[in-house]
């Protein structure tokens, strides 16, 4: 399974919401997509999902265009903070529509999502709370197992609990049953260690894509006595800075090579790796 972005360009009117985005998702690996708000990740997510056309540029998933094309859209679950006020069917009901043109869909495994996130499998999906409905998205998003599954800001509502059950669950399934899987989030500190990859849009922009781990170790704090690591950072771009009394700590943005590594635990300096939220954090803040 691959998807090929080249070139997207997606206008609302005359609002610009995304520009010239290319980009390559190929593996089952789960996606972090990172942006601040009004980035286009929600307007990214609707183009792959085919809910919405793109104004210019192509878009192809394993080598087809999506949009209006019912094999490749049935590959596609695009799961959003989405408003059930309206939905009177109870949770089976419901799935078992689903199943009806999933073909992948594994109600038994749905089953054992219910009761863990300990749904009412009698009352009627309006009348669930917003967290309640969130698990019910995340329980279909996880229970399709569509190669290509999409969890935009899906947590919405959900409690500290329920996030972690389906964090816990997200891992287990991809291990079992892997896929493309996209989650946009701005819970990033929360989240970081789900993503095998990180894609950050800014302003409608490809900013960067990067393996985590890659992109985790093109920082460092370096923590100290203040006079040395002032001198040890004063070539270096500094994201963040704090200091205690004489002890300074100093976030830095720029790989550390074998030597300056050993120069500055050679020094007494501490060396330790920065988070994936404040490179985001760093990368995308205004000038
Ligand atoms: N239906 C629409 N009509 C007009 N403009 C829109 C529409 N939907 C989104 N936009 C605009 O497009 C831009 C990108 O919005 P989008 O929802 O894709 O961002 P996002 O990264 O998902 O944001 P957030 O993190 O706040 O959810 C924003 O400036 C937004 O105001």
């Amino acid at each position: 399974m691959n998807i090929k972005v080249k070139n997207l360009s997606l206008t609302y009117r005359n609002h610009v919401a995304l520009k010239d985005i290319t980009l390559e998702l190929s593996g089952e690996k789960i996606y972090g997509l990172l942006g601040r708000n009004g980035a286009g990740k929600t307007s990214l997510l609707s183009v792959l999902a085919s809910f919405r056309e793109a104004s210019s540029g192509s878009i192809t998933i394993n080598g087809e265009e999506p949009f209006e094309n019912a094999k490749i859209m049935q590959q596609v679950a695009f799961m959003y903070d989405k408003d059930y006020k309206d939905e009177s069917d109870n949770v089976k009901d419901m799935l078992q529509d689903i199943q009806r043109y999933r073909p992948n869909f594994d109600m038994d495994y749905a089953e054992y999502l219910i009761e863990k996130f300990k749904l009412n499998k009698k009352k009627p999906v309006k009348q669930f709370s917003k967290g309640m409905q969130s698990a019910l998205n995340v329980i279909i998003g996880l229970s399709t197992r569509a190669p290509v599954t999409i969890f935009d800001e899906v947590y919405l509502g959900m409690d500290a609990p329920s996030r972690d059950i389906f964090y816990k669950e997200l891992l287990k399934d991809q291990q079992n049953h892997p896929r493309i899987m996209i989650l946009s989030t701005h819970l990033v500190s929360e989240m970081d260690y789900l993503f095998d990859e990180v894609i950050i849009i800014n302003k409608g922009k490809f900013l960067l894509q990067e393996e985590y781990n890659s992109l985790i170790s093109k920082g460092a704090t370096i923590t100290g006595n203040r006079e040395l690591v002032d001198n040890f950072v004063q070539a270096k771009e500094q994201i963040n800075v704090q200091q205690l009394g004489d002890t300074k700590s100093v976030m830095i943005y720029g790989e550390l090579d074998d030597h300056e590594r050993n120069t500055a635990l050679a020094k007494g300096l501490e060396v330790a790796p920065v988070s994936l939220h404040d490179l985001f954090v760093h990368l995308t803040e205004e000038e």
